[in-house]
């Protein structure tokens, strides 16, 4: 059983949830690479759906199997995305952007119905913050935000190359993980940020697959 098995495991039981006539958002990376696969092959069995993509790859992707993929900019509410992590813990607390899509997912995460995040073992953790959490910048707000990040004790990488929204990505390593919640808030409050990897509320399930055993876990929403 390899990673890429429990992947695969992962991501068929999150294809599974689709029904019929939903628009289904398509997040990024090598794990949601399978989902787009074992979406296909049920589109190719006559499954009518259509989806939006959070990056451009997992668009063409998508494409190519016959999946319609329609325009973002054109939805205002998506049924139900399925995405990967680089990190998730039990809190459904998670990392994203390892591939630098961590904007367009929050966007469509916010415009789900319902958010799943499909992973192998190795990126569930006790609590977030063992990755280097990605910053999605205005090329124009660099220094600047590298010094915000700086001054929350993050040591700051420039990422090669640009996201799909041709802006650069800083990712930031703490070397003690701050409070996720006041991080997240730091951020979102940072002129020059676009976005960020950190996802607190947007995660509805997590389907984590261990050695081909694929485990569920649901947000129990606390009332009053
Ligand atoms: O920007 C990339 C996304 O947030 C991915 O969903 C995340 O990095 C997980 O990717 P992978 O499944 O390749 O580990």
């Amino acid at each position: 059983m390899t990673q890429d098995d429990d992947k695969r495991a992962a991501a068929e039981a999150a294809v599974a949830e689709v029904q019929p006539d939903m628009l289904v958002g398509l997040g990024t990376g090598s794990t949601v690479r399978f989902a787009i696969e074992a979406l296909g092959r049920r589109v190719a069995d006559g499954l009518r759906v259509t989806a939006v993509a959070t990056s451009l790859d997992s668009a063409a992707r998508a494409a190519a199997l016959g999946i319609v993929v329609r325009d973002f900019a054109e939805v205002a509410r998506v049924d139900l995305t399925i995405d990967g992590a680089d990190e998730v813990d039990d809190r459904l607390w998670a990392i994203k952007g390892a591939g630098g899509a961590m904007l367009r997912e929050k966007i469509v995460a916010a415009a789900s119905t319902r958010m799943v995040v499909i992973a192998d073992a190795s990126k569930r953790v006790t609590a977030i913050g063992g990755v280097k959490l990605p910053v999605e910048v205005l090329p124009f707000a660099r220094g600047y935000v590298t010094d915000r990040l700086a001054m929350l004790d993050a040591t700051v990488t420039v990422r090669d190359g640009v996201t799909d929204n041709c802006n650069i990505v800083l990712d930031a390593r703490f070397a003690a993980f701050p409070d996720a919640p006041a991080l997240a808030g730091a951020l979102d409050a940072t002129p020059g940020v676009l976005g960020h990897g950190l996802f607190l509320d947007q995660v509805d399930a997590t389907y984590v697959a261990d050695r081909g055993i694929v485990t569920r876990l649901e947000r129990v929403e606390v009332s009053g």
